[in-house]
């Protein structure tokens, strides 16, 4: 099922503003030939931050090379040259983004960040520990490729997000089709609510919502303006471990005798003696950090980087593949984990007393 949202009016006006400042690129992008047969985008231009605070990341994917010279109305370049070249499907960083559409992005992003957690706390609901978001700008190509249909048009897939809002989708054609009926908008200030793959990890205290599937379907008619959709992922990657995984971590190292109480304390093995000293606080907080960087950002970004997932998007055929690497990378990770709290938190931190500290493998797949 998909709730429609109606955006207030600070996002409103930050939308338009972003849907002004990228006007030349969307216009160039619609020359450009499309990702693919059955990725009709030509550029997707992304922002990945949090909710307040540390300022964003402005990337993109797809036909950067002809597209970081285009200029707004002042002769600035809107994109400017990327840190590195990509390989067009693997997003890269735009230290050289115009500040104004950066700006504009990151605020955009944090609107919406906030907006989406408003929604649910209503409901009751609330986001396990901290998680970032990315706002995806795509921009189609209004090309034809090959003998496929005129492009804009999305293959089946879900999003690899808890929560994503998308917002003015058929703004120049084609339709957006979920579940395979067509979505109607009200309005270009509404945004559709669709259900990720990550809601469950996200919400653990929410009743279960399968993810939505979902598709662009090209137009059939001529379009005057290039179609642009605007997505908006909350719940990307996992920023902090959360309170209840922290508490968790801490019952299982006592379990496991790693620490004890009321302090906290640990074992440390020289020779055949053994002996208790105070844990460090720095020590313990880099094994938590090291847990977040396994649930998180680790498995993540490998799981995206093998697939070569341009963004959090998963194609429904792929999913059975993506879903039995992701149980085996969190088996590996866990089981690394699990040997060295057995062995004692030296081992899992690499401190003087620990000869080597582990190291995960990711599988690559
Ligand atoms: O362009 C659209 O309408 C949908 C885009 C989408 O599904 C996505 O970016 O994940
Ligand atoms: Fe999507």
């Amino acid at each position: 099922m998909v709730r429609m949202i109606q955006l207030p009016c600070a996002p409103v006006r930050v939308l338009r503003r972003v849907m002004r400042q990228i006007a030349p690129l969307r216009w160039a992008a619609a020359r450009l030939p499309p990702a693919s047969a059955d990725d009709g985008t030509a550029l997707g231009l992304q922002c990945v931050g949090v909710a307040r605070g540390a300022p964003g990341k402005v990337q993109a994917f797809g036909r950067l090379e002809a597209l970081m010279d285009v200029r707004d109305h002042e002769g600035i370049r809107l994109l400017g040259a990327p840190l590195d070249t990509g390989d067009g499907r693997q997003p890269v960083e735009l230290p050289e983004c115009h500040p104004m559409l950066s700006s504009s992005l990151q605020r955009l992003g944090r609107h919406l960040h906030q907006l989406l957690l408003r929604h649910v706390a209503r409901r009751g609901w609330s986001l396990d520990g901290e998680w970032s978001h990315e706002l995806l700008l795509n921009l189609y190509s209004q090309s034809s490729h090959g003998a496929a249909p005129l492009a804009p048009k999305l293959y089946v897939h879900k999003d690899l997000s808890a929560l994503t809002l998308l917002l003015v989708p058929s703004h120049g054609g084609g339709q957006l089709y979920v579940n395979e009926h067509p979505l109607r908008f009200p309005s270009k200030d509404t945004g559709a609510l669709l259900f990720g793959t990550r809601f469950s990890e996200a919400f653990p205290a929410a009743p279960c919502h399968a993810a939505t599937p979902h598709r662009v379907v090209a137009r059939t008619s001529g379009s005057t303006r290039p179609r642009l959709s605007v997505a908006f992922f909350l719940a990307r990657e996992k920023v902090f471990v959360s309170s209840s995984a922290k508490l968790e971590l801490i019952r299982r190292l006592r379990g496991a005798g790693v620490i004890g109480k009321p302090g906290i304390f640990r074992s440390v093995f020289t020779g055949s003696t053994v002996r208790t000293e105070r844990t460090s606080f720095r020590s313990l907080r880099s094994m938590l950090d090291l847990l977040t960087i396994f649930s998180a950002t680790g498995l993540q970004q490998e799981l995206e980087a093998a697939k070569g997932e341009k963004s959090l998007m998963m194609r429904q055929d792929l999913e059975h593949t993506f879903l039995e690497s992701a149980a085996d990378c969190v088996s590996r990770a866990l089981q690394v984990v699990d040997g060295a709290m057995a062995q004692g938190v030296d081992a899992l931190l690499g401190s003087e007393t620990a000869e080597k500290a582990p190291t995960v493998e990711p599988k690559k797949v």
